[in-house]
């Protein structure tokens, strides 16, 4: 997306510099690519991002949670200084030192006895014809301290069709993660985004059953209405095919359409959360989220990703993702709960999932 070049080092270097000194910054590595990209911001103040006519400054990066009606706020992280930038290393090491205290995590596993009863409640729900989908999901906290950078870098090679990335903002939150999931990506009008639903094994060679199929039509069906409408034509749909992330497989279906200007922020709110991460009907789906899980997602499957100015970005979705603390991580992981759902099954999927950070912290 820019002409930068920065080599494993440099970035590891710039991390740990920038993590030491509590300068707001983000990595990121796209998917099917190699090229490593950072930016820091050259002060301690980030700003919150509401719409696209926020940003006046790029690039950037924007990090918003999963909830946009909560306290939680979605941020654009400025990218002032760039590694490969002639004279990116000097400014950066010219900074300041800015004051910010490392969080300490608390401990927000939820058991299997607690999950296995909200499934059975979603479940209920789905029977008697309210809705047709939701997701649930839940963190599991891992007592470490784990090398950032290390991890960041590990990730790239393990997850080569992933997006890659790392975001800091000293005090409040870092999180790193491998998401498979592109929400919404433009050039110039040009966009593009995903329906990513159903899992199994990767090395699993069975044919997709109906849970699976089911409630990834259920998000190809939503995203297909919202794209025809914002465009006023029928966007261009890919076959599904299976799409292997990592230690899992996923259902797939690619759109391609043109959007006006003017409807990009419209179609932003629309896409998210997809029923890939909320549910559908969309609104109900986040009540039954809000009324079932006993923590709060914050930014798990809120969106993420570069901005190199108001028509030309790269968002995806934040999953496969953990929040990083001074003394533990969070890893966050769901599934999508229709009326075929077993929660033992379920419960296996996010174990399965959550081996894709846990295996990397071990
Ligand atoms: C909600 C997650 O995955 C979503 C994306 C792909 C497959 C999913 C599933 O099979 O349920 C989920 O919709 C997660 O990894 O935490």
């Amino acid at each position: 997306m820019s002409e930068q070049h920065v080599t494993n080092i440099e970035l590891s270097r710039a991390i740990m510099l920038c993590l030491k000194k509590g300068i707001p910054f983000y990595a990121y590595r796209l998917p099917d690519d190699i090229e490593l990209y950072f930016g820091a911001q050259g002060d301690s103040e980030v700003r919150s991002f509401r719409n696209f006519s926020d940003i006046t400054s790029s690039p950037g990066f924007i990090f918003s949670p999963f909830d946009i009606q909560s306290d939680t706020l979605a941020y654009y992280l400025r990218g002032d200084i760039r590694l490969a930038d002639k004279d990116g290393w000097n400014r950066l090491h010219a900074l300041p030192n800015m004051e910010y205290n490392v969080k300490i995590g608390e401990y927000v596993d939820i058991p299997y006895s607690i999950y296995s009863e909200q499934v059975m409640k979603m479940v209920d729900y789905f029977r008697s014809g309210r809705l047709k989908k939701a997701v649930l999901s839940r963190p599991i906290t891992v007592a470490c301290n784990v090398n950032v950078a290390e991890i960041f870098l590990q990730m790239t090679t393990l997850y080569p069709s992933a997006f890659v990335s790392l975001i800091f903002i000293p005090g409040k939150e870092l999180w790193l993660g491998a998401s498979p999931e592109t929400l919404l990506s433009n050039r110039n009008g040009m966009v593009e985004t995903m329906s990513l639903a159903g899992t199994k094994c990767s090395d699993d060679r069975s044919s997709w059953g109906d849970k699976e199929q089911d409630e990834q039509q259920i998000v190809t069906d939503s995203i297909k209405v919202i794209l025809s409408r914002l465009s006023g034509g029928q966007p261009d749909i890919s076959g599904t095919f299976t799409r292997n992330a990592g230690k899992v497989s996923h259902l797939c279906t690619l759109f391609r359409c043109h959007i006006s200007s003017k409807n990009m922020d419209a179609l932003l709110q629309e896409l998210h959360p997809t029923p890939a991460v909320g549910g559908f009907p969309k609104k109900d789906a986040i009540q039954l989220i809000r009324e079932t899980e006993t923590y709060d997602r914050r930014y798990y499957a809120g969106y993420l990703g570069p901005v190199l100015d108001k028509n030309n970005f790269d968002l995806f979705v934040n999953l496969r993702c953990m929040e990083i603390f001074s003394n533990c991580v969070h890893v966050y992981v769901g599934g999508g709960i229709t009326k075929f759902s077993q929660p033992q099954l379920e419960w296996t999927e996010t174990e399965i999932k959550s081996r894709t950070m846990l295996d990397l912290i071990k």
